[in-house]
């Protein structure tokens, strides 16, 4: 088991244990948002036919030549054809077949002019300008041709996309399944907030943060509420957790107290350790173990330590296992806004916000830093990165950050 290890190294060595899980097929209603898992090529032309764009006559333009006011052509209106509808007629010299928009275009026919633009008494149609042959005609395949790639594996499904599916006719889309990931709570404190509180007892926000983290991500929390320091059931309830879900993320009881057992539960179970402890600030205790090819990731119980982790190690795995290429977030320089008045012994992350002000990136410290207040996550969506052995930071001095860019 390697401890105190950099958090690149745990980034990685995670990031090759997990595999995008199965593929599966939803409606085009549960869509957007999903990976494609496939290309998608359409087996049709878009439009399917060649037809009208609007309400008038097609006829062949050819009948037009010498058309004006004083000596219209003359033609005879053989058919009316609405949307929805074939023409059972073929259009031929000096004659016409009335269309609706979205009707097909009649063969024969090779052009189409509107209602306004004709007189017409009884099945007689007058025109009175010369038309020229191609033009009002929406093409088959002017949106997609047939055997065109419409999106490629791996491919964000967006409003747009469901939409031009639904148009070549895919109901079922096929998409990488949403991993489950179960999230538990250790800790005799932490009640549920539905709960009164009691002396002693705080609310539990690591379940919910956690969940709300991975439905936004696209993933299936599984929600296994809070379990007691008592490691027979953080046994129990990480092996039905194991049972359920594609990942496990448990939080609490990973550091060296009398009642942090999470790591001793781990072992109980038969997990390997992958490591424990990453030199980072906040959230250096937390431990990675794998068993039967899931991975059970313990989060420091601290609420800003263990959202800060997830964003910086569990939820890069997360978009791997949801068929994302990339789940490791970009990285930018900005101008810091604030001093910060600590020194760094360790490599710390500190919640900021970015702000562009005349095409300068700042970075905007979102409030309290302790490992446990939760409020500076709230419009935090960049974690400044400072380095071990860095002293107290002074505004205007250039800074890296990791863009976590939740909101
Ligand atoms: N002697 C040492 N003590 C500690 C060390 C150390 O190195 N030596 N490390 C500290 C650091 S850093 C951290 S981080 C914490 C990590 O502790 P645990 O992961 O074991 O977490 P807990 O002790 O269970 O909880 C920490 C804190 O967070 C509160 N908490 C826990 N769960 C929840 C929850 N679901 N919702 C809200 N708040 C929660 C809990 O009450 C504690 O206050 O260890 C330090 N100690
Ligand atoms: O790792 Mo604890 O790092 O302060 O939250």
């Amino acid at each position: 088991m390697k401890t105190g290890i950099p958090l690149e190294e745990a980034q990685t060595t995670l990031l090759e244990l997990v595999r995008p899980v199965k593929e599966c097929h939803v409606s085009l209603a549960e869509a957007v948002g999903r990976l494609l898992s496939q290309d998608i090529r359409t087996a049709i032309n878009l439009p399917p036919f060649d037809k009208s764009p609007l309400d008038g006559y097609a006829l062949q333009a050819g009948d037009t030549e010498t058309a004006s006011s004083e000596n219209p052509a003359i033609l005879q209106v053989i058919e009316e054809v609405r949307a929805g509808f074939v023409p059972e007629k073929q259009v031929t010299p000096g004659t016409a077949i009335k269309v609706m928009t979205g009707a097909p275009l009649p063969a024969g026919a090779d052009v189409i002019i509107k209602f306004e633009d004709v007189a017409r008494t009884g099945n007689q149609l007058k025109v009175m300008y010369p038309l020229q042959a191609g033009s009002n005609i929406i093409r088959a395949g002017e949106d997609v041709r047939q055997g065109e790639l419409i999106a490629a594996k791996g491919t964000v499904l967006t409003p747009p996309l469901v939409g031009l599916l639904a148009g070549i006719g895919v109901a079922a889309v096929p998409v990488f399944s949403k991993a489950k990931v179960a999230i538990l709570s250790t800790g005799d404190e932490v009640i549920d907030p539905s709960e009164k509180l009691r002396p002693g007892k705080i609310y539990n926000s690591n379940l919910h943060s956690l969940g709300a983290c991975c439905s936004q991500l696209g993933a299936a929390p599984v929600m296994m509420g809070v379990v007691p320091d008592e490691q027979a059931a953080i046994v129990e309830h990480i092996s039905r957790a194991l049972a359920l879900s594609d990942l496990v993320i448990t939080t609490g009881g990973v550091s060296v107290g009398d009642y942090d057992i999470v790591p001793a539960a781990l072992k109980q179970i038969g997990a390997e350790i992958i490591f424990w402890k990453v030199d980072m600030k906040p959230g250096s205790p937390i431990i990675a173990a794998q068993y039967n090819n899931k991975l059970i990731i313990g989060l420091s119980g601290n609420p800003a330590a263990a959202f800060i982790t997830f964003d910086l190690i569990v939820a890069p795995l997360i978009k791997r296992m949801l068929g994302f290429e990339s789940g490791l977030p970009p990285k930018i320089s900005a101008i810091l806004k604030d001093n910060f008045n600590k020194s760094s012994q360790q490599r710390r992350f500190l919640r900021a916000k970015v702000e562009i002000i005349n095409n300068i990136r700042y970075a905007k410290l979102t409030g309290e830093q302790s490992n446990g207040v939760l409020k500076s996550m709230i419009d935090c969506n960049i974690l400044i990165d400072v380095p071990a052995g860095n002293g107290p930071l002074v505004a205007g001095q250039e800074v890296s950050a990791v863009v976590i860019g939740r909101q």
